[in-house]
């Protein structure tokens, strides 16, 4: 069993709010990563897509490509564009020695929306669409496999597959040797999910973690006043683990009870002028490191 660490960038300059963090540069981000004692990253849009030139700037930091985002419109658009982005995108992973691909269905999303409430206005899918998604996924997550890749399905506010039930219909209407689940317990929490049921029930299917927490009287704030997606980032909805509701230490003794063997990814969008994103990181890195040490002093 491995478990390690990475950052998501999105917390030094946002990708869907590209003016919360404009001010921080590739090289701070990535080096506040390593500083703050974390093994790897996920991708975003200031990195440089060249795996060579990436490989220049990370190895010097002791840091590892964890996964990156791709967006699928399987429902909305011929499958054949999305094949056709989706093998660049795994060919750029592999190259950079990645073993996961994260894949959110972006089809009738309201996440990218500034004025779409989350809450009132999110998707659901007709059953044709989820024929369309179900098999398209299959079909990439064969064209994973032919790299010795996975895909990871990030379940996600504002999309058609946001909710349990959501879940539970991708999950028993897709193969599971081709996809597999990203468990982003942020996402889950705001929805009103229960991340420790979700955990147990997909732990099997589970090959990649997004850590982020959330400030309860903004998710309350969120569902009363249907505000968007992007709004509840910017009004701070997220936060890293340690600083919000979410109480992580069953989740850290599930995910170590389970043998999870991957990327733990502390994703947490927020504004980087109100919140340090170093300081932050480091300070969600000290908390896990903690939980997983009275994890494994308590089953000694
Ligand atoms: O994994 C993610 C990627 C982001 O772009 C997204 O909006 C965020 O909330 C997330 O969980
Ligand atoms: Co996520």
């Amino acid at each position: 069993m491995t478990i390690k660490f990475a950052c998501a960038p999105i917390a030094w300059t946002n990708d869907d709010l590209p003016e919360l963090g404009k001010e921080n540069t590739f090289e701070q981000c990535i080096s506040e990563m390593s500083l703050a004692g974390y093994q790897g990253t996920e991708v975003g849009n200031k990195y440089p897509r060249d795996p060579e030139i990436l490989k220049s700037y990370l190895e010097p930091r002791n840091l590892e490509v964890a996964s990156a985002w791709f967006s699928a419109f399987l429902t909305t658009k011929p499958y054949e564009e999305t094949k056709k982005a989706f093998i660049e995108h795994r060919d750029f992973l592999h190259a950079m020695g990645a073993k996961v691909i994260v894949v959110a269905e972006q089809g009738h999303s309201v996440q990218g929306q500034m004025d779409t409430p989350v809450f009132s206005k999110k998707p659901t899918f007709t059953d044709e669409e989820w024929d369309r998604l179900a098999d398209g996924l299959n079909k990439l997550g064969d064209l994973a496999l032919e790299k010795d890749m996975k895909i990871v399905y990030h379940h996600h506010m504002g999309t058609g597959v946001q909710t349990t039930e959501e879940v539970d219909k991708l999950m028993e209407m897709t193969d599971p040797e081709k996809v597999f689940l990203l468990y982003d317990t942020g996402h889950l929490v705001f929805s009103g999910e229960d991340p420790i049921a979700f955990y147990k029930k997909y732990a099997n299917r589970i090959k990649h973690i997004h850590f982020k927490d959330v400030r309860p009287e903004k998710q309350k704030q969120s569902k009363e006043e249907d505000w968007s997606f992007l709004k509840s980032v910017f009004q701070g909805t997220f936060t890293v683990p340690s600083d919000g509701c979410i109480d992580f230490k069953p989740i850290i003794d599930l995910i170590l009870e389970n043998n999870y063997d991957g990327w733990i990814v502390v994703e947490a969008e927020q504004d980087p002028s109100l919140a340090n994103p170093f300081l932050y990181h480091k300070k969600a890195k000290d908390y896990m490191d903690l939980l997983i040490t009275n994890k494994l002093i308590a089953d000694m």
